[in-house]
């Protein structure tokens, strides 16, 4: 039984989405946005190190192995790490739009177990847009990325200033995302120049 609340449907005046002329081109891969990131940080321990590829128009494909550390069950992924997975793929579409948004609403539907060791292998999209709402959706798959769909996704994003993260972040970690050398990971972890 799968079902999607009216807050995931597009209001009548919604557009389709604008790729962003600076997106990265389709099969580059986009990288972590901040290496603390649970989802996609390459230097958080913890993490799901979920690898994001770009593809043709508002759309992307993404993998991440389940690893012990990611256990519901004895041997199956929990389920929250899998919206994490979601959430982290569908987030990363708004780099294609250059828009700095953030996860309002996530609908997950859960359609297969998920073993430790499986890579998941996730498509998201961007299906319109409606003033700061970006509504998207995706699918995990396991077995292959043609194999059956595991877990699937709807989602609302919402876009937000840069200082929704200056205001509400713990100055900490601002202060440290602030002083990275790299002008392309700090504009990564923090804005975005359209
Ligand atoms: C995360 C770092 C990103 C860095 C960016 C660099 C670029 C990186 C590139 C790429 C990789 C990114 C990968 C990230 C992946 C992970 C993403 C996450 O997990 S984000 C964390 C979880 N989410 C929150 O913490 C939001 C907490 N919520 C809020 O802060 C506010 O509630 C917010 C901003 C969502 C809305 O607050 P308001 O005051 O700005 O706006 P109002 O007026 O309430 O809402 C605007 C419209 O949206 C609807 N709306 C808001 N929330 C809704 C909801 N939950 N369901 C349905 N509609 C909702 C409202 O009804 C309203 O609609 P009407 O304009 O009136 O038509």
């Amino acid at each position: 039984m799968s079902g999607t609340s009216a807050a995931l449907t597009p209001p009548a005046g919604a557009v389709a989405p604008v790729r962003h002329p600076d997106a990265p081109a389709p099969g580059e891969l986009l990288g972590a946005h901040y290496e603390q990131c649970f989802g996609c940080g390459e230097a958080q321990p913890h993490g799901l190190r979920l690898q994001a590829r770009a593809g043709e128009g508002i759309s992307l494909t993404a993998e991440f192995t389940v690893q012990p550390a990611h256990q519901g069950a004895p041997g199956l992924a929990h389920g929250g790490v899998l919206a994490t997975a979601l959430d982290e793929t569908l987030g990363s579409l708004n780099w294609l739009l250059r828009t700095v948004a953030v996860t309002g609403r996530l609908e997950t539907d859960y359609v297969l177990p998920v073993p430790v060791g499986t890579v998941l292998h996730l498509e998201a999209e961007v299906t319109a847009v409606a003033g700061r709402k970006i509504y998207s959706r995706a699918t995990g798959r396991i077995g292959g990325p043609d194999g059956p769909v595991a877990v699937r996704a709807q989602a609302l994003f919402i876009e937000v200033k840069t200082e929704h993260f200056i205001d509400h972040g713990r100055p900490q970690e601002i202060r440290a995302a602030m002083s990275d050398p790299d002008p392309s990971r700090r504009e990564r972890a923090f804005e975005v120049n359209p």
